[in-house]
Protein backbone atom coordinates (compact mmCIF):
# COMPACT_ATOMS: atom_id res chain seq x y z
CA UNK A 1 0.00 0.00 0.00
CA UNK A 2 1.44 3.30 -0.73
CA UNK A 3 2.24 5.58 2.11
CA UNK A 4 0.25 9.08 2.24
CA UNK A 5 3.06 10.34 1.36
CA UNK A 6 3.09 9.21 -2.38
CA UNK A 7 0.50 10.47 -2.83
CA UNK A 8 1.63 13.64 -3.24
CA UNK A 9 4.68 13.56 -5.74
CA UNK A 10 6.22 16.74 -4.92
CA UNK A 11 7.20 15.15 -1.41
CA UNK A 12 8.22 12.03 -2.22
CA UNK A 13 10.68 9.97 0.05
CA UNK A 14 14.32 10.23 -0.74
CA UNK A 15 14.10 6.30 -0.99
CA UNK A 16 10.87 6.36 -3.11
CA UNK A 17 10.60 7.15 -6.77
CA UNK A 18 7.62 7.95 -8.37
CA UNK A 19 7.39 6.30 -12.45
CA UNK A 20 4.27 7.12 -14.38
CA UNK A 21 1.99 6.87 -11.02
CA UNK A 22 3.81 3.66 -9.62
CA UNK A 23 6.36 4.33 -6.40
CA UNK A 24 8.86 1.48 -6.90
CA UNK A 25 12.03 1.65 -4.67
CA UNK A 26 15.14 3.03 -5.71
CA UNK A 27 18.72 2.21 -5.45
CA UNK A 28 20.22 3.66 -2.70
CA UNK A 29 23.99 3.85 -4.34
CA UNK A 30 22.47 4.75 -7.90
CA UNK A 31 21.32 8.36 -8.97
CA UNK A 32 17.58 8.33 -8.99
CA UNK A 33 17.19 9.00 -12.53
CA UNK A 34 13.33 10.36 -12.24
CA UNK A 35 14.88 13.29 -9.77
CA UNK A 36 17.76 14.31 -12.40
CA UNK A 37 14.63 14.12 -15.34
CA UNK A 38 11.89 15.92 -13.21
CA UNK A 39 15.32 18.50 -12.47
CA UNK A 40 15.22 19.36 -16.56
CA UNK A 41 11.14 19.97 -16.63
CA UNK A 42 10.66 21.94 -13.28
CA UNK A 43 14.45 22.57 -11.33
CA UNK A 44 12.72 24.37 -8.63
CA UNK A 45 10.73 21.16 -7.22
CA UNK A 46 14.00 18.87 -8.57
CA UNK A 47 16.32 21.69 -6.33
CA UNK A 48 13.84 21.34 -3.30
CA UNK A 49 13.85 17.60 -4.05
CA UNK A 50 17.63 17.11 -3.86
CA UNK A 51 17.94 19.77 -0.90
CA UNK A 52 15.62 17.92 1.17
CA UNK A 53 17.24 14.70 1.11
CA UNK A 54 18.60 13.67 4.01
CA UNK A 55 22.36 12.96 2.41
CA UNK A 56 22.20 15.80 0.83
CA UNK A 57 21.68 17.61 3.82
CA UNK A 58 24.92 16.55 4.90
CA UNK A 59 27.38 17.56 2.47
CA UNK A 60 27.28 19.71 -0.59
CA UNK A 61 30.03 18.32 -2.26
CA UNK A 62 27.84 14.98 -3.01
CA UNK A 63 25.11 16.76 -4.00
CA UNK A 64 26.97 18.17 -7.16
CA UNK A 65 27.88 15.50 -7.89
CA UNK A 66 24.60 14.29 -8.57
CA UNK A 67 23.25 16.94 -9.86
CA UNK A 68 26.14 16.94 -12.68
CA UNK A 69 24.37 13.23 -13.38
CA UNK A 70 27.47 11.67 -11.96
CA UNK A 71 26.96 8.51 -9.95
CA UNK A 72 27.15 9.27 -5.98
CA UNK A 73 30.13 7.94 -4.09
CA UNK A 74 29.55 4.49 -2.74
CA UNK A 75 29.40 6.29 0.52
CA UNK A 76 25.83 7.71 -0.57
CA UNK A 77 24.27 4.29 -0.15
CA UNK A 78 26.11 3.71 3.58
CA UNK A 79 24.64 7.23 4.61
CA UNK A 80 21.24 6.50 3.58
CA UNK A 81 20.68 3.25 5.12
CA UNK A 82 21.17 4.00 8.83
CA UNK A 83 17.84 6.27 7.84
CA UNK A 84 15.90 3.02 7.27
CA UNK A 85 17.39 2.00 11.10
CA UNK A 86 16.33 4.81 12.03
CA UNK A 87 12.71 4.60 11.11
CA UNK A 88 12.63 0.98 12.13
CA UNK A 89 13.95 1.85 15.72
CA UNK A 90 11.53 4.59 15.79
CA UNK A 91 8.29 2.97 14.41
CA UNK A 92 9.84 0.02 16.98
CA UNK A 93 9.92 3.12 19.81
CA UNK A 94 6.40 4.55 18.92
CA UNK A 95 4.68 0.82 19.52
CA UNK A 96 6.35 0.48 22.86
CA UNK A 97 5.36 4.00 24.25
CA UNK A 98 1.69 3.10 22.85
CA UNK A 99 1.89 -0.05 24.43
CA UNK A 100 3.64 1.23 27.96
CA UNK A 101 0.71 3.60 27.84
CA UNK A 102 -2.08 1.54 27.25
CA UNK A 103 -0.69 -1.26 29.90
CA UNK A 104 -0.26 1.57 32.40
CA UNK A 105 -3.10 0.81 34.17
CA UNK A 106 -1.92 1.29 37.86
CA UNK A 107 0.00 4.50 36.61
CA UNK A 108 -2.39 6.95 39.48
CA UNK A 109 -5.47 5.68 41.84
CA UNK A 110 -7.92 7.28 39.09
CA UNK A 111 -6.33 4.59 36.52
CA UNK A 112 -8.87 2.12 34.55
CA UNK A 113 -6.91 -0.40 37.20
CA UNK A 114 -6.32 2.26 39.87
CA UNK A 115 -7.68 -0.18 43.07
CA UNK A 116 -4.83 -2.70 41.95
CA UNK A 117 -2.11 -0.24 42.66
CA UNK A 118 -1.37 -1.24 46.10
CA UNK A 119 -0.49 -4.79 44.78
CA UNK A 120 1.45 -3.75 42.70
CA UNK A 121 3.28 -1.49 44.97
CA UNK A 122 3.80 -4.59 47.14
CA UNK A 123 5.35 -6.23 44.26
CA UNK A 124 7.61 -3.32 43.60
CA UNK A 125 8.86 -3.55 46.81
CA UNK A 126 9.48 -7.42 46.94
CA UNK A 127 11.87 -6.62 43.92
CA UNK A 128 13.46 -3.30 45.32
CA UNK A 129 17.04 -3.18 46.31
CA UNK A 130 17.54 -2.66 49.86
CA UNK A 131 15.26 -5.85 51.30
CA UNK A 132 17.30 -8.11 48.98
CA UNK A 133 20.58 -6.29 50.15
CA UNK A 134 19.77 -6.69 53.64
CA UNK A 135 18.07 -10.38 52.91
CA UNK A 136 21.44 -11.07 51.66
CA UNK A 137 23.14 -9.79 54.46
CA UNK A 138 20.99 -11.36 57.41
CA UNK A 139 21.06 -14.88 55.75
CA UNK A 140 25.31 -14.34 55.54
CA UNK A 141 25.11 -13.12 59.07
CA UNK A 142 22.74 -16.14 60.39
CA UNK A 143 24.21 -18.64 58.17
CA UNK A 144 25.99 -21.36 60.31
CA UNK A 145 27.74 -23.63 57.17
CA UNK A 146 30.37 -22.82 54.93
CA UNK A 147 28.39 -23.29 51.67
CA UNK A 148 25.02 -20.98 53.24
CA UNK A 149 28.02 -18.25 53.58
CA UNK A 150 29.28 -18.85 50.02
CA UNK A 151 26.00 -18.67 48.52
CA UNK A 152 24.77 -15.83 50.22
CA UNK A 153 28.02 -13.78 49.59
CA UNK A 154 28.27 -14.25 46.43
CA UNK A 155 24.33 -13.38 46.21
CA UNK A 156 25.51 -9.93 47.77
CA UNK A 157 27.99 -9.40 45.26
CA UNK A 158 25.75 -9.91 42.51
CA UNK A 159 22.96 -7.13 43.52
CA UNK A 160 25.81 -4.67 44.17
CA UNK A 161 27.18 -5.66 40.75
CA UNK A 162 23.23 -5.18 39.75
CA UNK A 163 23.22 -1.99 41.02
CA UNK A 164 26.74 -0.83 39.69
CA UNK A 165 25.67 -1.92 35.89
CA UNK A 166 22.31 -1.14 36.27
CA UNK A 167 23.09 3.01 37.28
CA UNK A 168 25.89 2.79 34.37
CA UNK A 169 23.45 2.48 31.58
CA UNK A 170 20.80 4.34 33.07
CA UNK A 171 23.63 7.36 33.17
CA UNK A 172 24.64 6.75 29.82
CA UNK A 173 21.04 6.12 28.00
CA UNK A 174 19.04 8.49 30.18
CA UNK A 175 15.87 7.51 29.46
CA UNK A 176 13.31 9.99 30.77
CA UNK A 177 10.59 7.39 32.47
CA UNK A 178 7.00 7.47 30.85
CA UNK A 179 5.32 10.73 31.31
CA UNK A 180 2.04 9.18 32.96
CA UNK A 181 4.71 8.03 35.84
CA UNK A 182 4.34 9.17 39.40
CA UNK A 183 7.39 9.65 40.87
CA UNK A 184 6.92 8.17 44.63
CA UNK A 185 9.01 5.19 44.43
CA UNK A 186 10.76 4.98 47.85
CA UNK A 187 14.27 4.93 48.54
CA UNK A 188 15.48 5.64 44.77
CA UNK A 189 19.75 6.84 43.82
CA UNK A 190 19.50 9.72 41.29
CA UNK A 191 19.68 7.83 38.51
CA UNK A 192 16.36 6.31 39.16
CA UNK A 193 14.90 9.03 37.31
CA UNK A 194 15.78 7.23 34.60
CA UNK A 195 13.90 4.27 32.94
CA UNK A 196 16.12 2.48 30.78
CA UNK A 197 17.10 -0.26 32.05
CA UNK A 198 14.14 -1.42 34.45
CA UNK A 199 16.55 -2.06 37.82
CA UNK A 200 13.71 -4.33 39.15
CA UNK A 201 13.63 -6.73 35.97
CA UNK A 202 17.09 -6.77 35.97
CA UNK A 203 17.20 -7.93 39.64
CA UNK A 204 14.13 -10.10 39.28
CA UNK A 205 15.95 -12.26 36.42
CA UNK A 206 19.05 -12.09 38.18
CA UNK A 207 18.05 -12.98 41.69
CA UNK A 208 15.19 -15.65 40.11
CA UNK A 209 17.68 -17.71 38.33
CA UNK A 210 20.21 -17.45 41.18
CA UNK A 211 17.33 -18.74 43.33
CA UNK A 212 16.64 -21.96 41.24
CA UNK A 213 19.89 -22.64 41.07
CA UNK A 214 21.48 -22.27 44.26
CA UNK A 215 18.21 -23.73 46.19
CA UNK A 216 16.78 -26.81 46.69
CA UNK A 217 13.15 -25.74 45.61
CA UNK A 218 10.16 -28.04 44.97
CA UNK A 219 8.77 -27.75 41.69
CA UNK A 220 5.40 -25.30 42.87
CA UNK A 221 8.34 -23.17 44.13
CA UNK A 222 10.14 -22.73 41.16
CA UNK A 223 7.04 -21.97 39.32
CA UNK A 224 6.34 -19.48 42.25
CA UNK A 225 9.73 -17.68 41.50
CA UNK A 226 9.70 -17.90 38.08
CA UNK A 227 5.87 -16.36 38.39
CA UNK A 228 7.16 -13.81 40.33
CA UNK A 229 10.06 -12.52 38.64
CA UNK A 230 7.35 -11.87 34.91
CA UNK A 231 4.97 -10.02 38.36
CA UNK A 232 7.81 -7.75 38.70
CA UNK A 233 8.55 -6.89 35.00
CA UNK A 234 4.68 -6.75 34.71
CA UNK A 235 4.01 -4.55 37.50
CA UNK A 236 6.74 -1.93 36.54
CA UNK A 237 5.18 -1.06 33.40
CA UNK A 238 1.39 -1.46 34.89
CA UNK A 239 2.24 1.75 37.46
CA UNK A 240 3.16 3.58 34.66
CA UNK A 241 7.35 3.20 36.11
CA UNK A 242 8.74 1.62 32.74
CA UNK A 243 8.03 1.48 29.08
CA UNK A 244 7.88 -2.30 27.83
CA UNK A 245 11.49 -2.25 26.38
CA UNK A 246 12.71 -0.65 29.56
CA UNK A 247 11.78 -4.05 31.26
CA UNK A 248 12.24 -6.44 28.47
CA UNK A 249 15.79 -5.34 28.21
CA UNK A 250 16.45 -5.23 31.91
CA UNK A 251 15.15 -9.45 32.16
CA UNK A 252 17.77 -9.94 29.28
CA UNK A 253 20.49 -7.81 30.98
CA UNK A 254 19.42 -9.32 34.53
CA UNK A 255 19.83 -12.83 33.26
CA UNK A 256 23.04 -11.77 31.57
CA UNK A 257 24.42 -10.65 34.96
CA UNK A 258 23.81 -14.14 36.71
CA UNK A 259 26.11 -15.54 34.09
CA UNK A 260 28.48 -12.57 35.27
CA UNK A 261 28.36 -13.80 38.62
CA UNK A 262 28.59 -17.26 37.73
CA UNK A 263 32.36 -16.24 36.07
CA UNK A 264 33.11 -13.97 39.05
CA UNK A 265 31.90 -16.39 42.09
CA UNK A 266 33.76 -16.49 45.13
CA UNK A 267 34.80 -19.39 46.49
CA UNK A 268 35.88 -19.98 50.08
CA UNK A 269 39.03 -20.23 49.09
CA UNK A 270 39.42 -16.93 47.16
CA UNK A 271 37.25 -15.44 50.18
CA UNK A 272 40.35 -16.64 52.28
CA UNK A 273 42.62 -15.35 50.44
CA UNK A 274 40.85 -12.01 49.98
CA UNK A 275 40.17 -11.83 54.26
CA UNK A 276 44.42 -12.77 54.44
CA UNK A 277 44.88 -9.71 52.63
CA UNK A 278 42.62 -7.47 54.35
CA UNK A 279 43.73 -8.62 58.16
C1 LIG B 1 23.42 -0.26 50.24
C2 LIG B 1 22.87 0.30 49.01
C3 LIG B 1 23.82 0.78 47.98
C4 LIG B 1 21.54 0.31 48.83
C5 LIG B 1 20.84 0.89 47.67
C6 LIG B 1 19.54 0.23 47.41
C7 LIG B 1 18.69 1.04 46.49
C8 LIG B 1 18.25 2.37 46.92
C9 LIG B 1 18.37 0.56 45.28
C10 LIG B 1 17.55 1.27 44.27
C11 LIG B 1 16.47 0.37 43.81
C12 LIG B 1 15.61 1.06 42.81
C13 LIG B 1 14.62 2.02 43.28
C14 LIG B 1 15.78 0.81 41.50
C15 LIG B 1 14.98 1.41 40.42
O1 LIG B 1 14.28 0.38 39.80
P1 LIG B 1 13.56 0.62 38.43
O2 LIG B 1 12.93 -0.71 38.11
O3 LIG B 1 12.54 1.67 38.62
O4 LIG B 1 14.62 0.98 37.45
Amino acid sequence: MPSPKAKNPGRGSPVLGGVNGRYEFMSLTKPPPLLLQRQGSDPTTARLRVSESPTRRRGSSSSTGSASGQAPPEEDGIRLNPSFVRVALSSLLAIDLWMSKRLGVCACEDSSWGSVRPLMKLIEISGHGIPWLAGAVYCLYKSDSAAGQEVMLNLLMGLLLDLLLVGIVKAVVRRRRPSHNRMDMFATFSVDRYSFPSGHATRAAMCGRFLLAHLVLAAPLRVLVLLWAGLVGLSRVMLGRHNVTDVMFGFWMGYCQYNLVEMLWLSPQTLQGLLGQLA
